[in-house]
Protein backbone atom coordinates (compact mmCIF):
# COMPACT_ATOMS: atom_id res chain seq x y z
CA UNK A 1 0.00 0.00 0.00
CA UNK A 2 2.82 2.31 -0.75
CA UNK A 3 1.64 5.72 -1.90
CA UNK A 4 1.78 7.31 -4.64
CA UNK A 5 4.02 9.91 -5.27
CA UNK A 6 1.44 12.90 -4.68
CA UNK A 7 1.83 16.11 -6.17
CA UNK A 8 -0.19 19.57 -4.01
CA UNK A 9 -3.93 19.84 -5.00
CA UNK A 10 -6.71 21.42 -3.83
CA UNK A 11 -5.17 25.00 -3.07
CA UNK A 12 -8.41 26.48 -3.68
CA UNK A 13 -10.19 29.40 -0.89
CA UNK A 14 -13.12 28.35 0.75
CA UNK A 15 -15.44 29.97 3.60
CA UNK A 16 -18.26 28.44 5.44
CA UNK A 17 -20.56 28.79 2.43
CA UNK A 18 -18.44 28.82 -0.38
CA UNK A 19 -16.66 25.63 0.30
CA UNK A 20 -14.72 23.34 -1.92
CA UNK A 21 -14.38 20.92 0.95
CA UNK A 22 -16.11 17.72 0.28
CA UNK A 23 -19.08 18.85 -1.63
CA UNK A 24 -17.14 21.34 -4.16
CA UNK A 25 -16.60 20.27 -7.57
CA UNK A 26 -13.14 20.33 -8.00
CA UNK A 27 -12.60 17.53 -5.13
CA UNK A 28 -9.62 14.76 -6.06
CA UNK A 29 -10.77 10.61 -7.07
CA UNK A 30 -9.31 9.91 -3.52
CA UNK A 31 -11.22 12.58 -1.69
CA UNK A 32 -14.66 11.53 -4.05
CA UNK A 33 -14.35 7.82 -2.70
CA UNK A 34 -14.91 8.85 1.22
CA UNK A 35 -18.27 8.21 2.57
CA UNK A 36 -20.45 11.18 2.13
CA UNK A 37 -21.44 13.69 5.92
CA UNK A 38 -23.94 14.00 7.44
CA UNK A 39 -26.89 15.57 8.93
CA UNK A 40 -28.72 18.61 10.30
CA UNK A 41 -25.72 18.07 13.10
CA UNK A 42 -22.97 18.57 10.76
CA UNK A 43 -21.57 15.13 12.34
CA UNK A 44 -19.48 12.98 9.68
CA UNK A 45 -20.32 9.75 9.93
CA UNK A 46 -18.34 7.72 12.65
CA UNK A 47 -15.13 6.92 10.01
CA UNK A 48 -12.29 7.70 12.57
CA UNK A 49 -12.47 4.48 14.76
CA UNK A 50 -10.52 6.58 17.81
CA UNK A 51 -12.54 9.59 17.34
CA UNK A 52 -13.63 8.90 20.82
CA UNK A 53 -10.62 8.49 22.28
CA UNK A 54 -7.81 10.17 20.55
CA UNK A 55 -6.08 13.67 21.74
CA UNK A 56 -5.33 14.47 18.22
CA UNK A 57 -8.62 15.76 15.63
CA UNK A 58 -11.30 17.13 18.11
CA UNK A 59 -13.46 17.89 15.02
CA UNK A 60 -12.77 14.97 12.40
CA UNK A 61 -16.85 14.35 13.15
CA UNK A 62 -17.56 17.20 11.55
CA UNK A 63 -17.98 18.00 8.31
CA UNK A 64 -15.39 19.53 6.57
CA UNK A 65 -17.40 22.45 5.36
CA UNK A 66 -19.02 23.03 8.86
CA UNK A 67 -15.20 22.81 10.55
CA UNK A 68 -14.50 25.76 7.79
CA UNK A 69 -17.49 27.94 9.01
CA UNK A 70 -16.52 27.32 12.26
CA UNK A 71 -13.09 28.43 12.14
CA UNK A 72 -14.79 31.89 9.48
CA UNK A 73 -16.81 32.66 12.21
CA UNK A 74 -14.11 32.32 15.15
CA UNK A 75 -11.59 34.43 13.63
CA UNK A 76 -14.47 37.46 12.66
CA UNK A 77 -15.07 37.13 16.32
CA UNK A 78 -11.58 37.49 17.44
CA UNK A 79 -10.30 40.09 15.03
CA UNK A 80 -14.17 42.41 15.47
CA UNK A 81 -12.02 42.87 18.46
CA UNK A 82 -9.81 45.36 16.60
CA UNK A 83 -12.32 47.34 14.62
CA UNK A 84 -10.92 46.71 11.27
CA UNK A 85 -11.64 48.51 8.22
CA UNK A 86 -11.41 45.38 6.26
CA UNK A 87 -13.29 42.35 6.58
CA UNK A 88 -11.67 38.99 7.38
CA UNK A 89 -11.73 37.05 4.34
CA UNK A 90 -13.05 33.44 3.68
CA UNK A 91 -11.09 30.95 5.33
CA UNK A 92 -8.56 28.87 2.53
CA UNK A 93 -9.56 25.37 3.35
CA UNK A 94 -8.21 22.05 1.69
CA UNK A 95 -10.20 20.24 -1.13
CA UNK A 96 -8.86 17.34 0.25
CA UNK A 97 -8.34 17.62 4.10
CA UNK A 98 -7.16 13.70 4.78
CA UNK A 99 -4.17 12.34 5.03
CA UNK A 100 -2.14 15.87 4.89
CA UNK A 101 0.01 15.54 7.71
CA UNK A 102 3.66 15.00 5.85
CA UNK A 103 5.52 14.37 9.34
CA UNK A 104 4.28 11.20 11.54
CA UNK A 105 5.50 11.25 15.66
CA UNK A 106 4.58 7.29 16.44
CA UNK A 107 5.56 6.14 20.01
CA UNK A 108 6.09 2.17 21.01
CA UNK A 109 5.06 0.98 24.19
CA UNK A 110 5.18 -2.43 25.26
CA UNK A 111 1.71 -4.34 25.44
CA UNK A 112 0.30 -6.84 27.49
CA UNK A 113 1.46 -10.09 27.26
CA UNK A 114 0.22 -12.70 24.69
CA UNK A 115 -1.79 -15.24 26.17
CA UNK A 116 1.28 -17.83 25.71
CA UNK A 117 4.05 -16.10 27.17
CA UNK A 118 1.56 -15.38 30.07
CA UNK A 119 1.47 -19.02 30.17
CA UNK A 120 4.78 -19.81 30.01
CA UNK A 121 4.74 -21.27 26.22
CA UNK A 122 6.65 -18.07 24.57
CA UNK A 123 8.66 -18.64 21.60
CA UNK A 124 10.66 -15.84 20.26
CA UNK A 125 9.86 -15.44 16.87
CA UNK A 126 11.78 -14.08 13.44
CA UNK A 127 15.01 -15.43 12.59
CA UNK A 128 17.70 -16.67 15.12
CA UNK A 129 20.40 -15.02 13.65
CA UNK A 130 23.31 -14.05 15.86
CA UNK A 131 22.75 -10.52 15.44
CA UNK A 132 19.44 -10.53 16.76
CA UNK A 133 20.52 -12.50 19.58
CA UNK A 134 22.53 -10.03 20.44
CA UNK A 135 20.03 -7.54 19.78
CA UNK A 136 17.99 -9.20 22.34
CA UNK A 137 20.82 -9.22 24.60
CA UNK A 138 21.49 -5.56 24.05
CA UNK A 139 18.32 -4.04 23.35
CA UNK A 140 16.33 -5.97 25.61
CA UNK A 141 16.53 -4.68 28.89
CA UNK A 142 13.23 -6.50 29.82
CA UNK A 143 14.13 -9.39 27.59
CA UNK A 144 13.52 -12.67 27.43
CA UNK A 145 14.74 -13.15 31.49
CA UNK A 146 11.73 -11.32 32.32
CA UNK A 147 9.27 -13.32 31.16
CA UNK A 148 7.37 -13.42 27.88
CA UNK A 149 6.91 -11.46 24.51
CA UNK A 150 4.79 -8.75 24.89
CA UNK A 151 2.32 -7.31 21.77
CA UNK A 152 3.94 -4.00 20.89
CA UNK A 153 1.95 -0.81 20.61
CA UNK A 154 2.12 2.18 18.66
CA UNK A 155 -0.32 4.42 17.62
CA UNK A 156 -1.80 7.83 19.08
CA UNK A 157 -2.07 9.41 22.96
CA UNK A 158 -5.68 9.13 24.62
CA UNK A 159 -6.72 13.10 25.05
CA UNK A 160 -5.09 14.40 28.20
CA UNK A 161 -3.00 11.52 28.58
CA UNK A 162 -0.06 8.86 28.26
CA UNK A 163 -1.86 6.16 27.22
CA UNK A 164 -1.57 4.70 24.03
CA UNK A 165 -4.05 3.90 21.86
CA UNK A 166 -3.31 0.90 19.46
CA UNK A 167 -4.32 2.35 15.47
CA UNK A 168 -3.87 1.10 12.81
CA UNK A 169 -4.76 3.65 10.40
CA UNK A 170 -5.06 7.12 11.06
CA UNK A 171 -7.29 10.14 8.90
CA UNK A 172 -4.82 12.77 9.09
CA UNK A 173 -1.63 10.97 8.78
CA UNK A 174 0.40 10.59 5.26
CA UNK A 175 -0.45 6.92 4.96
CA UNK A 176 3.24 6.04 3.86
CA UNK A 177 4.29 7.56 6.84
CA UNK A 178 2.12 5.31 8.64
CA UNK A 179 3.02 2.12 6.76
CA UNK A 180 6.39 2.99 7.93
CA UNK A 181 5.19 2.95 11.52
CA UNK A 182 3.55 -0.43 11.71
CA UNK A 183 6.22 -1.84 9.31
CA UNK A 184 8.87 -0.93 12.69
CA UNK A 185 6.34 -2.66 14.89
CA UNK A 186 6.29 -5.12 12.97
CA UNK A 187 10.06 -5.85 12.90
CA UNK A 188 10.06 -5.19 16.41
CA UNK A 189 7.74 -8.17 17.46
CA UNK A 190 9.87 -10.52 15.17
CA UNK A 191 13.46 -9.47 16.21
CA UNK A 192 12.53 -9.14 19.85
CA UNK A 193 13.66 -5.28 20.06
CA UNK A 194 11.63 -3.73 23.21
CA UNK A 195 9.85 -1.00 22.93
CA UNK A 196 10.56 1.53 25.71
CA UNK A 197 8.51 1.64 28.74
CA UNK A 198 7.57 5.35 30.11
CA UNK A 199 7.09 3.83 33.66
CA UNK A 200 10.83 1.82 34.27
CA UNK A 201 13.08 3.99 31.53
CA UNK A 202 14.05 0.56 29.99
CA UNK A 203 13.25 -0.51 26.72
CA UNK A 204 15.26 0.43 23.39
CA UNK A 205 12.43 1.78 21.08
CA UNK A 206 11.33 4.99 22.26
CA UNK A 207 9.41 6.42 18.84
CA UNK A 208 9.89 6.44 14.99
CA UNK A 209 9.62 9.57 13.28
CA UNK A 210 8.83 9.75 10.05
CA UNK A 211 8.98 12.84 7.27
CA UNK A 212 7.21 12.23 3.59
CA UNK A 213 8.94 14.67 0.94
CA UNK A 214 5.46 15.71 -0.05
CA UNK A 215 6.40 15.88 -4.19
CA UNK A 216 9.56 14.05 -3.88
CA UNK A 217 8.23 11.19 -1.68
CA UNK A 218 11.36 10.28 -0.27
CA UNK A 219 11.24 8.93 3.34
CA UNK A 220 13.03 9.95 6.09
CA UNK A 221 13.03 7.67 8.85
CA UNK A 222 14.19 8.33 12.38
CA UNK A 223 14.07 5.73 15.00
CA UNK A 224 14.82 7.15 18.56
CA UNK A 225 16.24 4.43 20.97
CA UNK A 226 17.09 4.86 24.70
CA UNK A 227 20.52 3.41 23.87
CA UNK A 228 23.27 3.36 21.96
CA UNK A 229 23.98 0.55 20.94
CA UNK A 230 21.96 -0.75 17.78
CA UNK A 231 22.60 -4.74 16.77
CA UNK A 232 21.78 -5.74 13.55
CA UNK A 233 20.74 -1.57 12.68
CA UNK A 234 21.70 -2.81 8.92
CA UNK A 235 19.80 -5.45 8.82
CA UNK A 236 16.58 -3.42 10.53
CA UNK A 237 17.28 -0.98 7.86
CA UNK A 238 17.22 -3.58 5.13
CA UNK A 239 14.20 -5.55 6.11
CA UNK A 240 12.84 -1.87 6.82
CA UNK A 241 13.42 -0.91 2.90
CA UNK A 242 12.04 -4.18 1.43
CA UNK A 243 9.04 -3.68 3.43
CA UNK A 244 8.54 0.23 2.80
CA UNK A 245 10.74 1.24 -0.50
CA UNK A 246 9.77 4.63 -0.59
CA UNK A 247 12.12 4.63 2.49
CA UNK A 248 15.15 6.62 1.05
CA UNK A 249 17.13 7.11 4.66
CA UNK A 250 17.49 6.05 8.57
CA UNK A 251 18.89 8.00 10.62
CA UNK A 252 19.00 6.73 15.06
CA UNK A 253 18.19 9.10 17.32
CA UNK A 254 19.78 8.50 21.05
CA UNK A 255 17.03 9.85 23.64
CA UNK A 256 18.20 8.37 27.25
CA UNK A 257 16.80 10.94 29.15
CA UNK A 258 13.68 10.19 30.98
CA UNK A 259 11.37 13.14 29.71
CA UNK A 260 8.64 13.95 27.48
CA UNK A 261 10.98 15.46 24.84
CA UNK A 262 11.26 12.90 21.53
CA UNK A 263 14.21 13.70 19.85
CA UNK A 264 17.66 13.56 21.91
CA UNK A 265 21.04 15.42 21.03
CA UNK A 266 22.58 12.72 19.46
CA UNK A 267 22.47 11.19 15.79
CA UNK A 268 23.95 8.55 13.68
CA UNK A 269 22.66 7.85 10.17
CA UNK A 270 22.10 4.31 9.96
CA UNK A 271 21.36 4.38 6.04
CA UNK A 272 21.05 6.48 3.11
CA UNK A 273 22.28 10.25 3.28
CA UNK A 274 21.02 11.23 6.40
CA UNK A 275 17.92 13.83 4.73
CA UNK A 276 15.63 14.28 2.08
CA UNK A 277 14.76 16.52 -0.37
CA UNK A 278 11.39 17.82 -1.02
CA UNK A 279 10.26 21.01 -3.20
CA UNK A 280 7.71 23.96 -2.20
CA UNK A 281 6.92 26.92 -4.44
CA UNK A 282 9.00 26.12 -6.85
CA UNK A 283 12.35 25.09 -4.50
CA UNK A 284 14.17 22.42 -3.38
CA UNK A 285 14.60 22.41 0.23
CA UNK A 286 16.56 19.33 2.35
CA UNK A 287 15.34 18.30 5.61
CA UNK A 288 17.11 16.66 8.45
CA UNK A 289 15.67 14.79 11.19
CA UNK A 290 15.69 18.10 13.59
CA UNK A 291 14.89 20.48 10.80
CA UNK A 292 12.07 22.59 10.64
CA UNK A 293 9.25 22.27 8.21
CA UNK A 294 5.95 22.86 7.80
CA UNK A 295 3.80 19.95 8.19
CA UNK A 296 0.91 20.35 5.63
CA UNK A 297 2.78 20.85 2.50
CA UNK A 298 -0.34 21.45 -0.01
CA UNK A 299 -1.53 24.19 2.78
CA UNK A 300 2.02 25.58 2.99
CA UNK A 301 2.13 26.42 -0.69
CA UNK A 302 -1.31 28.38 -0.07
CA UNK A 303 0.42 30.01 2.53
CA UNK A 304 3.40 31.00 1.06
CA UNK A 305 1.56 31.82 -2.18
CA UNK A 306 -0.67 34.45 -0.20
CA UNK A 307 2.16 35.74 1.65
CA UNK A 308 4.40 36.45 -1.37
CA UNK A 309 1.17 38.28 -3.46
CA UNK A 310 0.91 40.43 -0.94
CA UNK A 311 4.27 41.09 -0.09
CA UNK A 312 4.64 42.19 -3.67
CA UNK A 313 7.98 42.18 -4.60
CA UNK A 314 9.80 43.95 -6.68
CA UNK A 315 13.13 44.11 -8.06
CA UNK A 316 13.81 47.10 -5.36
CA UNK A 317 12.72 45.35 -2.41
CA UNK A 318 14.66 44.35 0.81
CA UNK A 319 12.78 42.08 2.46
CA UNK A 320 13.24 40.51 5.92
CA UNK A 321 12.15 37.14 6.67
CA UNK A 322 12.11 37.10 10.69
CA UNK A 323 11.56 33.89 12.73
CA UNK A 324 12.91 32.88 9.71
CA UNK A 325 13.06 28.46 10.81
CA UNK A 326 15.51 27.02 7.82
CA UNK A 327 14.08 30.00 5.85
CA UNK A 328 11.75 28.86 3.67
CA UNK A 329 9.75 32.03 3.48
CA UNK A 330 12.79 34.16 2.35
CA UNK A 331 14.03 31.45 0.11
CA UNK A 332 10.87 31.97 -1.94
CA UNK A 333 10.92 35.66 -1.84
CA UNK A 334 14.48 35.84 -2.90
CA UNK A 335 13.47 33.23 -5.69
CA UNK A 336 10.36 35.51 -6.20
CA UNK A 337 11.43 39.23 -7.03
CA UNK A 338 12.93 40.53 -3.95
CA UNK A 339 16.41 42.27 -4.81
CA UNK A 340 17.99 40.91 -1.25
CA UNK A 341 16.63 38.92 1.49
CA UNK A 342 17.68 38.56 5.52
CA UNK A 343 16.41 35.98 7.80
CA UNK A 344 16.89 35.79 11.23
CA UNK A 345 16.28 32.91 13.94
CA UNK A 346 16.83 31.78 17.25
CA UNK A 347 18.00 28.39 16.32
CA UNK A 348 21.29 28.13 15.14
CA UNK A 349 21.22 24.44 13.85
CA UNK A 350 17.32 26.05 11.59
CA UNK A 351 19.92 29.17 10.33
CA UNK A 352 22.56 26.48 8.97
CA UNK A 353 19.94 24.42 7.39
CA UNK A 354 18.76 27.97 5.86
CA UNK A 355 22.21 28.60 4.26
CA UNK A 356 22.49 24.87 3.25
CA UNK A 357 19.14 25.44 1.43
CA UNK A 358 20.10 28.83 -0.29
CA UNK A 359 23.11 27.19 -1.76
CA UNK A 360 21.41 24.06 -2.55
CA UNK A 361 19.06 26.70 -4.87
CA UNK A 362 21.67 28.60 -5.92
CA UNK A 363 19.45 31.52 -4.65
CA UNK A 364 23.01 34.15 -3.83
CA UNK A 365 20.75 37.38 -3.02
CA UNK A 366 19.63 36.08 0.82
CA UNK A 367 21.65 35.52 3.61
CA UNK A 368 20.69 34.19 7.14
CA UNK A 369 21.61 35.22 11.13
CA UNK A 370 21.26 33.28 14.43
CA UNK A 371 19.78 36.03 16.40
CA UNK A 372 17.28 36.39 18.55
CA UNK A 373 14.34 38.54 16.42
CA UNK A 374 13.73 41.47 18.56
CA UNK A 375 17.54 41.87 19.48
CA UNK A 376 18.52 41.58 15.67
CA UNK A 377 15.29 44.60 14.72
CA UNK A 378 16.51 46.25 17.65
CA UNK A 379 19.96 46.75 16.72
CA UNK A 380 19.04 47.11 12.59
CA UNK A 381 16.83 50.15 13.19
CA UNK A 382 19.44 51.53 15.38
CA UNK A 383 21.82 51.00 12.22
CA UNK A 384 19.70 51.96 9.63
CA UNK A 385 17.75 54.95 9.49
CA UNK A 386 14.87 55.01 7.03
CA UNK A 387 14.74 59.18 6.00
CA UNK A 388 10.71 59.42 6.79
CA UNK A 389 9.43 58.25 3.11
CA UNK A 390 9.68 54.74 3.49
CA UNK A 391 12.97 55.07 1.92
CA UNK A 392 16.31 53.02 2.50
CA UNK A 393 19.41 54.82 1.02
CA UNK A 394 21.63 52.85 -0.82
CA UNK A 395 23.92 53.27 1.68
CA UNK A 396 21.60 51.82 4.37
CA UNK A 397 21.67 49.15 2.50
CA UNK A 398 23.28 47.18 5.34
CA UNK A 399 22.65 43.30 5.23
CA UNK A 400 23.40 41.63 8.11
CA UNK A 401 26.03 38.87 7.50
CA UNK A 402 28.34 37.23 10.09
CA UNK A 403 27.82 34.52 12.81
CA UNK A 404 29.60 35.99 15.81
CA UNK A 405 27.70 38.03 17.72
CA UNK A 406 24.27 39.44 16.77
CA UNK A 407 25.21 40.78 13.58
CA UNK A 408 27.94 42.79 11.53
CA UNK A 409 26.50 45.47 9.17
CA UNK A 410 27.86 46.04 5.78
CA UNK A 411 26.59 47.86 3.21
CA UNK A 412 25.22 45.83 -0.07
CA UNK A 413 25.94 46.44 -3.49
CA UNK A 414 21.73 45.89 -4.31
CA UNK A 415 20.22 49.19 -4.36
CA UNK A 416 16.56 48.64 -3.12
CA UNK A 417 13.94 51.17 -2.08
CA UNK A 418 11.41 49.67 -0.09
CA UNK A 419 11.58 47.83 2.94
CA UNK A 420 9.05 44.07 3.28
CA UNK A 421 8.76 42.60 6.42
CA UNK A 422 7.90 39.14 6.71
CA UNK A 423 7.27 38.14 9.94
CA UNK A 424 5.92 34.55 11.34
CA UNK A 425 6.87 34.24 15.16
CA UNK A 426 6.03 31.17 17.17
CA UNK A 427 2.53 30.66 19.17
CA UNK A 428 3.47 33.01 21.95
CA UNK A 429 3.84 35.64 19.05
CA UNK A 430 6.25 38.80 18.70
CA UNK A 431 7.47 41.29 21.55
CA UNK A 432 6.71 44.99 21.90
CA UNK A 433 10.19 45.89 21.00
CA UNK A 434 10.51 44.27 17.66
CA UNK A 435 7.27 45.58 16.42
CA UNK A 436 8.54 49.44 17.57
CA UNK A 437 11.59 48.45 16.01
CA UNK A 438 10.59 46.90 13.06
CA UNK A 439 7.83 50.19 12.53
CA UNK A 440 11.12 52.34 12.59
CA UNK A 441 12.10 51.28 9.19
CA UNK A 442 9.61 52.10 7.54
CA UNK A 443 8.69 49.50 5.83
CA UNK A 444 5.94 49.28 3.01
CA UNK A 445 4.74 46.42 4.03
CA UNK A 446 4.59 43.85 6.94
CA UNK A 447 3.69 40.45 6.06
CA UNK A 448 2.33 38.75 9.14
CA UNK A 449 2.20 34.87 9.29
CA UNK A 450 0.50 33.71 12.76
CA UNK A 451 -0.40 30.18 14.33
CA UNK A 452 -1.95 31.70 16.94
CA UNK A 453 -4.25 34.44 15.68
CA UNK A 454 -4.52 35.67 19.51
CA UNK A 455 -1.14 36.85 19.89
CA UNK A 456 -1.98 38.28 16.65
CA UNK A 457 -4.33 40.25 17.19
CA UNK A 458 -2.63 41.82 20.54
CA UNK A 459 0.69 42.43 18.32
CA UNK A 460 -1.39 44.01 15.46
CA UNK A 461 -2.43 46.43 18.27
CA UNK A 462 0.80 47.08 18.69
CA UNK A 463 1.60 47.49 15.20
CA UNK A 464 -1.19 50.03 14.89
CA UNK A 465 -0.32 52.46 17.49
CA UNK A 466 2.67 52.52 15.46
CA UNK A 467 1.34 53.53 12.61
CA UNK A 468 0.32 50.58 10.72
CA UNK A 469 -3.05 49.22 10.13
CA UNK A 470 -3.89 45.49 8.61
CA UNK A 471 -5.88 45.87 5.02
CA UNK A 472 -5.62 42.11 4.53
CA UNK A 473 -6.71 39.44 7.12
CA UNK A 474 -6.57 35.86 5.60
CA UNK A 475 -7.01 32.85 7.59
CA UNK A 476 -5.57 29.62 6.08
CA UNK A 477 -6.42 25.97 7.53
CA UNK A 478 -3.41 24.35 8.18
CA UNK A 479 -4.41 21.58 10.26
CA UNK A 480 -7.89 20.20 9.11
CA UNK A 481 -10.30 18.47 12.40
CA UNK A 482 -8.23 20.67 14.92
CA UNK A 483 -9.15 23.81 16.53
CA UNK A 484 -6.10 25.79 15.31
CA UNK A 485 -6.15 28.02 12.37
CA UNK A 486 -3.10 30.24 10.41
CA UNK A 487 -3.59 33.81 10.10
CA UNK A 488 -2.18 36.10 7.59
CA UNK A 489 -2.28 39.83 7.72
CA UNK A 490 -1.05 42.44 5.62
CA UNK A 491 0.20 45.62 7.28
CA UNK A 492 0.33 48.95 6.36
CA UNK A 493 1.15 52.99 7.10
CA UNK A 494 -1.84 54.77 7.32
C1 LIG B 1 6.31 29.19 13.37
S1 LIG B 1 8.03 28.87 13.16
C2 LIG B 1 8.26 29.61 11.59
C3 LIG B 1 9.31 28.98 10.76
C4 LIG B 1 9.34 29.37 9.28
N1 LIG B 1 8.96 30.71 9.03
C5 LIG B 1 8.53 28.41 8.44
O1 LIG B 1 7.51 28.79 7.86
O2 LIG B 1 8.93 27.24 8.32
C6 LIG B 1 8.68 30.02 14.31
C7 LIG B 1 10.19 30.14 14.29
O3 LIG B 1 10.54 31.15 15.24
C8 LIG B 1 11.79 30.80 15.80
N2 LIG B 1 11.95 31.59 17.04
C9 LIG B 1 11.31 31.43 18.22
N3 LIG B 1 11.64 32.40 19.08
C10 LIG B 1 12.52 33.21 18.42
C11 LIG B 1 13.22 34.39 18.77
N4 LIG B 1 13.07 34.95 19.98
N5 LIG B 1 14.02 34.96 17.86
C12 LIG B 1 14.17 34.40 16.64
N6 LIG B 1 13.53 33.28 16.24
C13 LIG B 1 12.72 32.69 17.13
C14 LIG B 1 11.72 29.31 15.96
O4 LIG B 1 13.02 28.76 16.01
C15 LIG B 1 10.95 28.91 14.70
O5 LIG B 1 11.83 28.56 13.66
Amino acid sequence: MTEPKRRPHGRRGTSGNQSRGNNGKRENPKQAQLPRSKGKTGKQPHRCPYSDRCGGCSAIEVDYNRQLARKQHEMEQLYALMALEVPVEPILGMACPYHYRDKVISPYAPGRKSKDEAQGHGQRGGKSTADQQGNRKRTGKEGSASGGRREILTGMYEKGTHRLIPAEKCLVENETAKQVTLAIRDIMARWDMIPYNEDTGTGFVRHAVVRVGHESGEVLVTVVTNDEAFPASKAFCRELKRRVPAVTTVVQNINSRQTNVILGERERVLYGPGFILDTLCGLSFRISSQSFYQVNSTQTEVLYNTAMAMAQLGPRTWAIDAYCGTGTIGLVAASRGAAQVVGVDSVESAIADARQNARHNGIENAQFIAADATAFMEELAETVTGDGDNVITPAEHAVAQGDGGIMTLSPSPVTTDELVIFMDPPRAGSTPQFIRAACSLHPARVVYISCNPKTQVRDLEQFASQGYRATRIQPVDMFPHTPHTECIALLEPR
